[in-house]
């Protein structure tokens, strides 16, 4: 079995570089390993599950670049269509001919999206379908969960999920009082809750977003009847239902979450829309939000609601969107369902072994681990567990060549590329991970 160290040199030079020119010398805060201590590993290069980092050292990769490389890393027809795609141009500022394909093949593969506009990250998509459904139904409020994350837009970091939760923030500094004003935090699956609100408020209310089963508190998915009575309430008060996909899209099934609750789950009608990302770009920037052809309608130009995007639609991103999608075939979704299944079985035994206190949850192919005793159902549940424990855990699989996201608060993404020689590696490593986390367990109050 790999060991590798746990200082990395070359990792190191390479952060304290980028402290000098780059806020905590990361693009997107979970990537510091601020929550689990140590040195980020600096990546020069992927292929199928495993990473090589700049000490040369490989990983197998458990992170998938948060969700995309569903396939593996330069997946040879992702990369080929990339490679033809960038001998044509790089942008056009018009429309091109994959776009439409892109767009078919999700219109295809999500029943009840009628049209998708395109755009270049999940966090354009959630801020352009919020402002559709304030526009569609000219009301403000946003009703969103705690512990959901729906990318960095102003009014919906309240509570959010991802990096917030990793750093246990409330919120964000920056965003205007009056903006947080318009949106309301429901703990997730109490429909109680989300009764009683719209009681009082309804009539104000333009949406409800939620993650379609969330992944960024480490993976909650909802219980049963919560989606549909997302669907009911909503429908009952001419409010809309915003589906946020980008994290399930493509990756729970082929019409992802919506592929695997689909109708008997959300009972009285599909979402009014859905937003997209992650497996649909390919590790390329794309994006989608989309859904019922009328309410699509109110976007410029055919409507009032302006949205753009220099690159949307961008050739390269949508052929590697494309191409990955296409090649998410059924064989795909089996053996991430086999490799999901292996590891979450290892992990569920190593632990046991070790005694230490945990719950493994699961969506499709997304799963993650919870150092408690208990399910977790929702944002304080999944607070409740022991993050020094999962630090240690994180920090052994790391030595051990194995590359977890470094947050306890996230979802754990696995690859159709992830062979059984890889899942064997991380298998082998879990035992000395687990007596580490067993070492570090503290008692909390739960
Ligand atoms: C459910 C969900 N929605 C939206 C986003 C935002 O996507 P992006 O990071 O591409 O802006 C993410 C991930 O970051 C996500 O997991
Ligand atoms: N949980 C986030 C997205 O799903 C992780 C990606 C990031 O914020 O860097």
């Amino acid at each position: 079995m790999t060991a590798y160290p746990s200082d990395a040199p070359a990792s190191q030079a390479l952060l304290d570089r980028a402290l000098a020119v780059t806020p905590g010398g990361v693009n997107s805060p979970v990537r510091a390993f601020r929550a689990v201590g140590g040195t980020p590993r600096f990546m020069v290069s992927g292929q199928g599950p495993y990473l090589t980092d700049a000490d040369g050292r490989e990983y197998v990769d458990l992170v998938c670049s948060w969700g995309p490389m569903i396939l593996g890393h330069s997946h040879p027809a992702v990369l080929e269509a990339v490679q033809q795609a960038a001998t044509r141009g790089f942008s056009f500022g018009t429309p091109s001919e994959n776009e439409v394909a892109l767009a078919e093949e999700i219109v295809a593969r999500v029943e009840p999206v009628e049209q998708v506009r395109l755009v270049s990250s999940g966090t354009e998509a959630t801020m352009s379908a919020i402002r559709l459904a304030r526009g569609f139904t000219g009301r403000s409020l946003i009703v969103k969960f705690a512990g959901c994350y729906h990318g960095h837009v102003d009014s919906l970091l309240a509570q959010a999920g991802s990096g917030v939760a990793t750093f246990a923030l409330p919120d964000s500094a920056g965003v205007p009082k009056e903006m947080a004003a318009e949106t309301i935090v429901l703990p997730y699956n109490d429909i109680p809750a989300l009764e009683e609100v719209f009681a009082e408020r309804g009539a104000d209310i333009a949406a409800v977003i939620t993650e379609a089963s969330p992944g960024n508190m480490g993976v909650v998915p909802p219980l049963p009847g919560f989606t549909a009575a997302l669907r009911r309430v909503t429908a009952e008060h001419g409010a809309l239902l915003i589906s946020d996909e980008v994290m399930t899209g493509f990756r729970c099934s082929r019409a992802g979450w919506f592929g695997l609750e689909g109708d008997a789950g959300y009972a009285a009608g599909a979402p009014d829309l859905f937003t997209f990302g992650k497996v649909m770009g390919g590790g390329f920037p794309a994006a989608a939000f989309g859904g019922r052809a009328d309410v699509m309608a109110m976007l410029a130009p055919t409507g009032p609601v302006y949205q753009a995007g220099t690159l949307s639609g961008n050739p390269v991103a949508t052929a590697a969107g494309l191409a990955t999608l296409q090649h998410c075939t059924d064989d795909v979704y089996t053996r991430l369902g086999e490799v999901s299944d292996a590891l979450t079985t290892g992990v569920g035994e190593a632990l046991d072994a070790a005694g230490v206190p945990h719950v493994i949850q699961r969506a499709g192919s997304m799963f993650s681990v919870f150092f408690r005793d208990g399910a977790v159902t929702d944002y304080d549940t999944a607070r409740a567990q022991d993050v020094p424990a999962f630090a240690a855990f994180f920090h052994s699989m790391l030595d051990q060549g194995v590359h977890l996201p470094p947050s306890a608060f996230e979802s754990w993404f696995v690859s159709a590329s992830h062979d059984d020689a890889a899942v064997d590696r991380v298998l082998a490593a879990l035992p000395t991970a687990a007596s580490a986390a067993a070492a570090a367990f503290a008692t909390i109050d739960r």
